[in-house]
């Protein structure tokens, strides 16, 4: 142990130095002034990226290093957190990055097959203090019973996994198992799916996975930037630690809500509702909602050019209309060719009237030929086209009949009516795409909040609207002060999105204004602006609605819609995607039934799937309890198995001794912490209950309930992903009755205990 100490010792050593020469370079380049323009960009992001080594250096700090290889021959390996290297010595590793190739024998080396290892070490380690060394000597005559087997580190696994929790997920770095480090290292390419049941570690996989690929494919991964889609919010803030402690920043965790850019997304809506809005269907309502703001008008349209009166009407819109539409532009670009087609129908009228010699057909008339009635020439022609292309009424008649739309616009107005609903409900071919009730089901009142499943509709639409040309937008941007003040506010974000990495300028309120947004595409703004601003791949991303991700990474992945799976097969051209989830936790009525009816669509049967079969959450005791209820959702379906148990049977009792029960868990409870479970309809009343039997304790409630409380009160939807020293479910039959997929429910509220379970019903 004191041989070991020393070692650790003199990496934090190394650290400290590796810091203060961040530092000192940080300070450097911050304390330089002046010189060009290009010298001053420079220096920013050199500031930038010292800033950035040295949170990784401070994120790498506990448990820097964990383990040691002794290989059969040649000098031990430590395994750590991040490479360090002997700069005094001849560059040698003294701590090899857990990611590097190296390293994997750590993970994966067994007795039966030792990878020319002869001794694994776990070190185990408080703030710089070493506490404890767990040794397994890889040798089948040395190594105990066969059970052991395929558990790398028991002791150290089992610490890990019977630790209190804190509310926020730790990295499992020390840890991994072999059938978990497969999927962590297995290729970039292609679409994986992992499915495990609860407690897999599908999560943790899913996080260490995003750290591997940027480790060793980082040149290609930091110029595209990797993603990683969550349930919701508090998930993310949950799991948001995770990252930057395996020294990884840069990985853009998003919910749903977050992938239509300019808009977050978090109104909440009925189930049944989200549900419409999720399917694959609604890409043919939106289409026929676009068609519907491709108007003939009711009655003639006037307008007066030169005095004289023009009519716009409906044949001749419709003329202009089927030659757009023939274009196979999409609408937005289209309205070019509708334009044209409509001022060229005005011009002949226009010169009609205008050019029409009164005495043509007189013979005591001009010396013109008889019965010519037109005086003019391409010139004159080519003058009225122009003077009626500006017109401010035609201009108006243009927005009236083909108007320039915005995704939010569309969607909005859609909403809002019942008339453009009841019209796109119907395809364009007849066929009836939703019936009555489910049409009338979308209306809701502008202004209302965007909600996740919202999302997905806007990038379907932004997809099928395409963008305005450049001089359009030109025309709006100089017309409309409004939205250049907006601009300018965007710009400003955009400075302080630095740290944030993504900006929020939803205008609800203005339906007619062009969102900035719309302007301010990454593209376009890295063209104009790559200098001045320079945002890292993950932040131009957030503010690109065209973004091809390097990487695509789905937890949850159960839960998503048809109409979800499309924006992110949009934002993964590529298809380099890990998707976890567990199909038997399905909750949400729009998610999936089956992982091939997910990926058929886009990638045929060419996805792999890889399986996770040990439970390190949820003692043998409690997942025993649970497997009762999996049993009814799926007969066929096998629980995981659990890694431990407690020795401790889940306590069932009546519902009416949640006060006693819950001051016996909390006497018990020490630094962990406790989860209330209820249907999603009693929450509130749940909350108010635990906050009578528990005054002493801050008990968290609510849309985003903050993990780190000592007590949560949640719906089963909410407590997806996340877990609890103690669960007390409360009233199952009322979470199995709430939903279509209530049973679903129970079972993730049964699978959140990391060692008691109480039901109360
Ligand atoms: N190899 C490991 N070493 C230590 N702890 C682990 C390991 N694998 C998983 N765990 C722990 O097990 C718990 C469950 O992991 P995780 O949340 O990733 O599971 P999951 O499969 O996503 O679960 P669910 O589907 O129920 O949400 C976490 O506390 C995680 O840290």
């Amino acid at each position: 142990m004191e041989a070991e100490q020393k070692y650790v010792s003199g990496l934090y050593d190394r650290l400290d130095e590796m810091r203060e020469l961040a530092e000192s370079r940080r300070s450097g380049a911050l304390a330089a002034t002046g010189g060009t323009p290009q010298a001053r960009s420079q220096r920013e992001s050199s500031v930038a990226m010292y800033s950035e080594q040295l949170a990784q250096l401070s994120a790498v700090e506990s448990g820097l290093c964990f383990g040691r290889l002794d290989p059969e021959t040649g000098a031990p390996l430590y395994i750590g957190r991040i490479g360090i290297f002997d700069e005094a010595g001849d560059y040698e590793p003294m701590l090899l990055d857990w990611r590097a190739p190296a390293s994997r024998p750590f993970y994966l080396a067994t007795a039966a097959d030792p990878l020319g290892i002869r001794r694994r070490r776990h070190i185990r380690s408080k703030g710089r203090t070493v506490i404890a060394l767990d040794d397994e000597v890889l040798d089948l005559s040395a190594a105990g019973s066969a059970a052991r087997e395929g558990l790398a580190g028991e002791a150290a696994l089992l610490a890990a996994v019977g630790a209190n929790r804190t509310g926020r997920m730790r990295d499992i770095v020390e840890t991994i198992q072999a059938e978990q480090d497969r999927i962590i290292r297995a290729d970039l390419n292609g679409v994986l799916v992992v499915q495990g049941g609860p407690g897999t570690g599908k999560t943790a996989v899913a996080l260490h996975r995003a750290a591997y690929l940027l480790y060793t494919h980082r040149r290609e991964l930091s110029t595209r930037a990797v993603l990683v889609l969550g349930p919701n919010p508090t998930f993310l803030r949950y799991i948001s630690h995770v990252l930057p402690s395996l020294a990884e920043t840069g990985v853009l965790l998003w919910t749903l809500g977050d992938l239509f850019p300019g808009v977050t997304a978090r109104g909440e809506e009925p189930e049944s509702v989200a549900a419409i809005k999720g399917r694959a269907t609604m890409v043919d309502v939106l289409t026929s909602a676009i068609a519907d703001r491709q108007e003939l008008p009711s009655e003639p349209i006037t307008v007066y050019v030169e005095r004289e009166p023009l009519t716009i009407d409906r044949d001749l819109v419709a003329v202009a209309r089927e030659r757009a539409r023939r274009s196979g532009k999409a609408h937005n670009e289209a309205r070019e060719v509708f334009e044209l087609a409509l001022v060229e129908g005005l011009v002949q009228q226009a010169a009609a009237i205008i050019g029409t010699d009164p005495f043509a057909d007189d013979p005591l008339g001009g010396d013109d030929a008889p019965g010519d009635p037109l005086l003019m020439g391409a010139a004159d022609l080519a003058d009225i086209r122009t003077e009626l292309a500006g017109d401010p009424g035609i201009r108006a008649a243009l927005d009236q009949l083909w108007p320039p739309l915005t995704p939010q616009r569309l969607l909005r107005d859609l909403y809002a009516s019942a008339d453009r609903l009841a019209a796109a409900r119907v395809g364009r071919d007849g066929t009836e795409l939703l019936t009555l009730a489910e049409a009338a089901a979308l209306a809701r009142p502008t202004g209302t909040p965007w909600t996740p499943a919202d999302a997905p509709l806007l990038d379907e639409a932004a997809e099928q609207l395409g963008e305005l040309p450049e001089a359009e937008v030109a025309a709006r941007t100089e017309a409309d002060k409004v939205r250049r003040s907006e601009l300018a506010y965007a710009e400003g974000a955009l400075e302080i999105a630095r740290g944030s990495a993504s900006i929020d300028v939803e205008d609800e309120d203005d339906p007619e204004l062009l969102l900035v947004t719309d302007l301010l595409d990454a593209s376009r703004l890295a063209d104009r602006q790559e200098d001045a601003l320079r945002l890292s791949a993950a932040e131009r991303a957030a503010l690109d609605r065209k973004w091809a991700f390097g990487h695509v990474i789905v937890d949850e992945a159960q839960e998503l819609s048809p109409m979800a799976w499309r924006v992110l097969m949009r934002r993964s051209p590529n298809r380099s995607m890990t998707v976890v989830g567990d199909i038997a936790q399905t909750g949400d009525p729009a998610g999936a039934a089956s992982w091939s009816e997910v990926f058929a669509p886009y990638v045929s049967e060419r996805w792999k799937l890889a399986e996770l079969t040990v439970n390190y959450r949820t003692p043998a005791e409690v997942m025993s309890l649970a497997g009762e209820v999996l049993a009814r959702i799926d007969p066929a379906a096998t629980p995981p198995r659990s890694v431990r148990s407690t020795g401790e049977q889940p306590i069932q009792a009546s519902l009416d001794q949640l006060g006693p029960v819950l001051a016996t868990e909390a006497a018990v409870l020490g630094e962990g912490r406790l989860a209330v479970i209820g249907p999603a309809g009693g929450v509130a009343r749940l909350a108010a209950d635990v906050r009578a039997a528990l005054p002493e304790l801050a008990v968290a409630v609510g849309d985003e309930p903050d993990l780190e409380s000592p007590v949560a009160v949640l719906s089963a939807r909410q407590a997806k992903g996340l877990e609890f020293d103690t669960v007390v479910v409360t009233d199952p039959d009322g979470i199995e009755a709430e939903s279509a997929r209530g049973l679903n429910d129970l079972y993730v509220a049964l699978t959140r205990a990391t060692q008691r379970l109480i039901v109360l019903r």
